[in-house]
């Protein structure tokens, strides 16, 4: 049936495949949607002999009846329809309960999915943009996999009692009925396409505005800063306003739709009505007989337009369909091997052996890099920007696959590793450290959510961070604020230095963790790292130099090569590119 109803609705193969695998998702609620789909058909039923009831007041009930029979019909008449509106109630409720167990799974499997996507998948996507197709992309989901369930089957039991009643008690009359009947239904399906491709556009319209509110209000320091707050309302009122225009035109013609369709319906009425009262004149059919025909021909219209509407709502679904299963079937290029193993101990030793990396394939970022880090070293990486240090890091981290040559730690290939039992090992402390808007206690154990409160205020401790956590209201418990805005540059890193420590990881990735504060700031940071980088393989990329004198091995990157690699005063004795950057530093060219 689904295949036949998809072929209606201009529904390829593939659009097919993908509606059949939507129902899997309430696959598991088959118990569920029977009890469902027996209540529905019991209220249809009762809805599809309501008019018969009409039939026989009129009928057999004359001028001269006794008013306990007429208050017997009343009380049958209220009591069918309490049943029919108990049964009803009951219904949706057990659809509404199937409809968010769906809602959970979906929005499960594809946070999941989002959660283990790579960087690159993410890099390509705006978040406003993708929580606004999400957000559309379940509800959507949801909607249309509930009607395809639940609006069908009773619809169409519904058309076949009545069809059927009708045709027992006129048939002149029942032609006339159903010849109107697909009339509205067929306007609705011409709407349709336009109603889809209007939809399309306002979720793409809806997605890039998204995008762009919440980029300006991540970034609303720097939108204040150049003062250009009402020019980015102004932009986004526009496009909001854009889009509301589009909405206006899409209501204007499902206006018009709707009134076609009524006049269609109110023709449909007349012509009955006509038609019935010249057989009567002629003594050919009842007035109880038109009553019920016109009972079936309000009844009638509505399953058909839900069909319909099952027909839009399946095209309407496609899209919903299209975003859900985008992100289900996103291509992971760097999902774990299937015999990917779990790293658990550690020494540290990190071989680059001819590794050349590209973000795409028209440039190299990264050229034939070749490098050995024995356990417990400090690397520091100094480059001019956009050398591919921050590039090299990340194939570390296995953000990224290397395009030739490979990365071993204590010897195994970083791709025969699970990825999350690598990333265990790494402590990472980037220039702009992220915290949540949690207390302080959450964003420390961040990484070891396990941890106690005594080993968090230790790692505070080594971090330098107890004293400034101990004068913040609440202490351990003080919310930072949205990216940590509530607490300084310092603090923050300091702060993530504390909870690099109690990850206690192998390896330290550390961004020029000591820029941009004040001396006293840098000199408790600076100690903090001090103390986190000991006895660990520990790699930091610092622009100032005078933060990598004490590294086993400076690295020095341009284009995307190693072009300098050993301690600094060997570097200095070799007086290449690294030298000339000390000199230019400490004359002052370059920020210390
Ligand atoms: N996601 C990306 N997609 C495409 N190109 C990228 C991407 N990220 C970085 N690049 C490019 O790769 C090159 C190396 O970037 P990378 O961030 O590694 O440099 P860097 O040495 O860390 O620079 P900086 O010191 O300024 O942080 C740059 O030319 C950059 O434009």
């Amino acid at each position: 049936m689904l295949s036949s109803l998809a072929a209606l609705a201009g529904m390829d193969g593939r659009k097919v495949q993908q509606a059949r695998r939507a129902l899997s998702f309430i696959a598991p609620h088959r118990r569920t949607i029977s009890i469902i789909l027996v209540l529905m058909l019991l209220v249809a039923a009762l809805g599809a002999l309501e008019p018969l009831i009409y039939k026989l007041v009129f009928d057999r009930l004359g001028s001269n009846t006794g008013l306990a029979r007429l208050l017997m019909v009343v009380g049958a008449i209220v009591a069918a329809a309490l049943v029919k509106e108990a049964l009803n109630g009951f219904s949706n409720w057990l659809s509404w309960k199937v409809r968010l167990s769906v809602n959970y799974k979906l929005l499960d499997e594809t946070t999941a999915r989002l959660h283990s996507l790579p960087l690159s998948y993410h890099r390509e996507e705006t978040v406003g943009g993708l929580m606004t197709r999400l957000n559309h992309g379940i509800n959507g989901f949801v909607t249309g996999i509930s009607d395809l369930a639940f609006n069908i089957l009773p619809g169409l039991i519904y058309l076949t009692i009545s069809v059927v009643v009708m045709f027992r008690l006129d048939w002149r009359l029942s032609l006339l009925v159903v010849f109107f009947a697909p009339l509205p239904a067929m306007i609705g399906v011409a709407a349709s396409h336009e109603q889809t491709a209007r939809e399309s556009s306002l979720l793409y319209r809806w997605g890039v505005i998204f995008s762009r509110f919440n980029e300006v209000l991540s970034g609303i320091v720097t939108v204040k800063s150049f003062a250009m707050e009402e020019a980015e309302r102004r932009r986004f009122m526009g496009d909001v306003a854009q889009a509301h225009g589009i909405v206006r035109k899409g209501v204007l013609t499902d206006t018009w739709i709707g009134a076609a369709q009524n006049l269609v319906v109110m023709l449909a009425k007349s012509a009955s009505i006509g038609f019935a009262i010249y057989l009567i004149q002629r003594g050919e059919t009842t007035v109880g007989t038109l009553m019920a025909f016109l009972g079936y021909q309000g009844g009638i219209f509505g399953p058909v337009n839900s069909l319909t509407g099952v027909y839009q709502t399946l095209r309407k679904a496609g899209i919903s369909f299209d975003i859900v299963f985008s992100i289900l079937d996103a291509e992971d290029r760097l999902r774990d091997a299937p015999h990917a193993l779990p790293l658990h101990e550690v020494k540290g030793e990190v071989v680059f052996s001819q590794v050349s990396f590209g973000y795409n394939e028209e440039r190299r970022v990264l050229n034939g890099i070749d490098l050995h880090v024995q356990p417990g070293q400090t690397i520091a990486i100094v480059g001019p920007s956009g050398s591919g240090k921050t590039t090299l890091i990340s194939l570390l981290q296995r953000f990224y696959d290397p395009t030739t040559g490979c990365i071993k730690l204590d010897g195994n290939d970083l791709r025969e590793l699970q990825q999350r039992s690598l990333r265990r090992q790494i402590g990472v402390v980037l220039q702009d450290a992220l915290v949540f808007n949690d207390s302080i206690r959450n964003n420390i154990a961040y990484g070891r959510p396990d941890a106690t409160d005594a080993e968090i205020e230790d790692a505070a401790r080594a971090a330098n961070a107890h004293g400034f956590i101990g004068n913040l209201p609440g202490g351990y418990d003080f919310v930072v604020g949205e990216r940590g805005g509530r607490i300084s540059v310092g603090e923050r890193q300091r702060i993530s230095i504390a909870r690099a420590l109690l990850k206690n990881p192998s390896l330290l990735i550390l961004d020029e963790a000591t820029s941009a504060l004040d001396a006293e700031s840098e000199v408790l940071v600076q100690e903090a790292l001090d103390r986190l980088v000991q006895g660990r393989t520990s790699f930091i990329i610092a622009h100032r130099l005078s933060t990598v004198v004490g590294a086993h091995k400076i690295l020095v990157l341009k284009d995307g090569q190693i072009i300098e690699s050993d301690s600094h005063e060997s570097l200095m004795e070799q007086d290449g590119y690294y030298a000339s950057l000390v000199r230019c530093q400490s004359r002052g060219l370059l920020p210390a």
